[in-house]
């Protein structure tokens, strides 16, 4: 199959391509032509990200959706400094993101919490690491737990916790120290349909509330029109930006906004995206 360039997924009514350009003020990120091969063990080189330019705006949040394996998470690693590209040029506000990774906040598909802490000693630890006093960190703990729906939860253990519960928390730590930017990889993929839809929403009201710039990986179309300001498809390994999809749907969005013919308009139109660059 010929390679896919941007143009021939412009047909895809409201479709941008790169360069993207972020809907609100100041630029969080700004990445241009990232590219990424890993060098696996055996010395093969696996082309994972091909092109990849991307901006962010402060208060966006953005999804990044695309075919099983064609380097979304390597995306959320370059972003959080875990990876060093291969070629391109990333700035996180304004800085190389090694620098600046210690002020982001990180959510990943397992909740990661510490067993022998109780929920509200796991929500403190960014705090504690930082050297905030007890009192400051107990009040801010108390906002954040009823931010993530979960007062009078403090004193519990995680594994009293249902999984939706144990992530809420992961959210919660991850807020602590108020960052400008949440880095999201598949955060809901392990929870059921009904949890994942309720976590949809409350999410949303955390970042209309707080105004994080928000990028997530999802596998979830739906997950990521009922979320994001703009959705980013990305093609098949190597990949590229095959779209950058505004969606307009008015906030806040709540349970009714699932199902509703307007989000189904959206998600349609990157599920076209999606097969014109390689599949899900
Ligand atoms: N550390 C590594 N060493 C070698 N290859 C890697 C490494 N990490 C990822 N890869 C390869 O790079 C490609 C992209 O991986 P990545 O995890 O970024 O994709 P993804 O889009 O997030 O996948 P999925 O949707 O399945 O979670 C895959 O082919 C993967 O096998």
């Amino acid at each position: 199959m010929p390679e896919l360039t941007a143009n021939d997924v412009a047909p895809v009514e409201g479709a941008q391509v790169p360069p993207s350009e972020p809907r609100s003020g100041d630029e969080v990120i700004a990445m241009t032509g990232i590219q990424h091969t890993y060098l696996a063990g055996n010395g093969e080189e696996i082309p994972a990200v091909g092109d990849a330019t991307l901006r962010v705006g402060a208060g966006e949040f953005v999804s990044i959706i695309g075919p099983s394996g064609c380097g979304k998470s390597t995306l959320l690693k370059i972003i959080a400094g875990l990876v060093h590209p291969s070629a391109g040029d990333i700035r996180v506000q304004g800085h190389s993101p090694a620098d600046v990774a210690p002020e982001y906040g990180l959510v990943f598909q397992a909740p990661n919490l510490l067993p022998w802490r109780n929920v509200a000693a796991n929500v403190g630890l960014p705090l504690e690491i930082n050297g905030v006093g007890r009192r400051d960190r107990e009040r801010r703990v108390e906002e954040l737990l009823e931010l993530v729906g979960l007062q009078g939860f403090g004193r519990k253990s995680p594994r009293e916790l249902s999984g939706g519960m144990q992530q809420r928390v992961a959210i919660a730590r991850a807020l602590t120290t108020d960052p400008p930017l949440l880095l999201m990889d598949e955060p809901f993929g392990a929870l059921d349909a009904m949890t994942r839809e309720q976590m949809n929403i409350e999410l949303q009201a955390v970042n209309a509330e707080l105004g994080t710039a928000v990028v997530m990986v999802t596998h979830s179309i739906d997950e990521a029109v009922f979320l994001s300001d703009r959705v980013v498809v990305m093609s098949a390994r190597p990949s590229r930006v095959a779209a950058d999809l505004p969606i307009d749907l008015p906030r806040p969005r709540g349970q009714e906004t699932f199902g509703s013919a307007e989000l189904g308009r959206h998600a349609n139109q990157v599920r076209a995206v999606m097969n014109q660059a390689g599949g899900h």
